[in-house]
């Protein structure tokens, strides 16, 4: 297992958020993390992209505690697309989709032309090659979503962690940020994704993983884990589950 946890505890200070979680992401394949808001879930992604330590507990990459890999080394191989991105002033598409090759040319580092090709890459994968030289503030919600995202495809790494990557995407940008997440998928790399859409990571994801106040409730494929009875279990809803006319997978559709 590439990315694992150990009894992984987090505290900020007001009493544990995460309570001893234990878990193995599945290399290769498509992880959604779903549960109530305030369950854990941003919190559990900081943890695993290095943002955020352990109380107690560890959080391993390839065997090997987080705590143990350099920065630099470790963003070669895991990239972290957080909640909330500050945006800088002044800072264009283009530069901003460049900070994420920073891992491997160093934060002041030239870009060589293996590094243009990637920035070049991300942007054409995410549709914002036409944005390249807008400032980031000129841009809407789900523009600015689709550069940082470019940014994080653009590290180069064999994981993604992406919290609520679909967020302020219209519906036509949802679909093809989550079949290009697909297709990374196909090509190899691991994914783990924050996402409150049950249909959309049942769609799309092939491992769930359903949280509740800081404890693992349950995970699996998703006709083991989209059950009515866990459903109202962790989100107090009535569900019925019928298979989704389009891609076969399991719809949730709430009575
Ligand atoms: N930096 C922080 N300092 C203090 N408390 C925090 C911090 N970040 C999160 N928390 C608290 O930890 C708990 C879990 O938050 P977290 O953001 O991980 O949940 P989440 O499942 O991602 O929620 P949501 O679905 O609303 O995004 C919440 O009670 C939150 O208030």
């Amino acid at each position: 297992m590439a990315l694992t946890t150990e009894q992984l505890v987090v505290d900020y200070g007001a009493g544990p958020v995460l309570k001893g979680l234990d878990l193995a992401l599945p290399p290769g394949r498509f992880t959604a993390l779903l549960g109530p808001n305030g369950c854990g879930k941003s919190t559990l992604l900081r943890a695993l992209g290095r943002l955020q330590a352990p109380s107690s507990g560890r959080v391993c990459w390839q065997g090997e505690d987080l705590r143990g890999w350099r920065p630099r080394a470790y963003a070669r191989q895991v990239a972290l697309l957080p909640q909330a991105q500050e945006t800088p002033e002044g800072i264009r598409v283009a530069e901003a989709v460049a900070y994420g090759r920073a891992p491997h040319t160093g934060l002041w580092g030239r870009l060589g032309a293996e590094d243009l090709r990637q920035v070049a890459l991300a942007m054409a994968a995410t549709g914002v090659t036409a944005l390249a030289d807008c400032r980031l503030t000129e841009l809407s919600g789900g523009q600015r979503q689709r550069v940082w995202l470019a940014m994080t495809l653009a590290q180069q790494t064999d994981c993604l962690l992406l919290d609520e990557p679909t967020t302020y995407l219209d519906i036509n940008h949802q679909v093809e940020l989550m079949g290009l997440l697909g297709r990374l998928r196909d090509q190899g790399r691991t994914l783990v994704a924050v996402l409150h859409d049950l249909n959309q990571a049942s769609r799309y994801c092939d491992h769930l993983i359903l949280m509740r106040d800081g404890y693992l409730v349950a995970q699996g494929s998703p006709r083991q884990v989209l059950t009515p009875a866990l459903l109202a279990r962790v989100f107090q809803v009535e569900a019925e589950i019928h298979p989704d006319p389009v891609a076969g997978t399991p719809m949730c559709i709430l009575r």
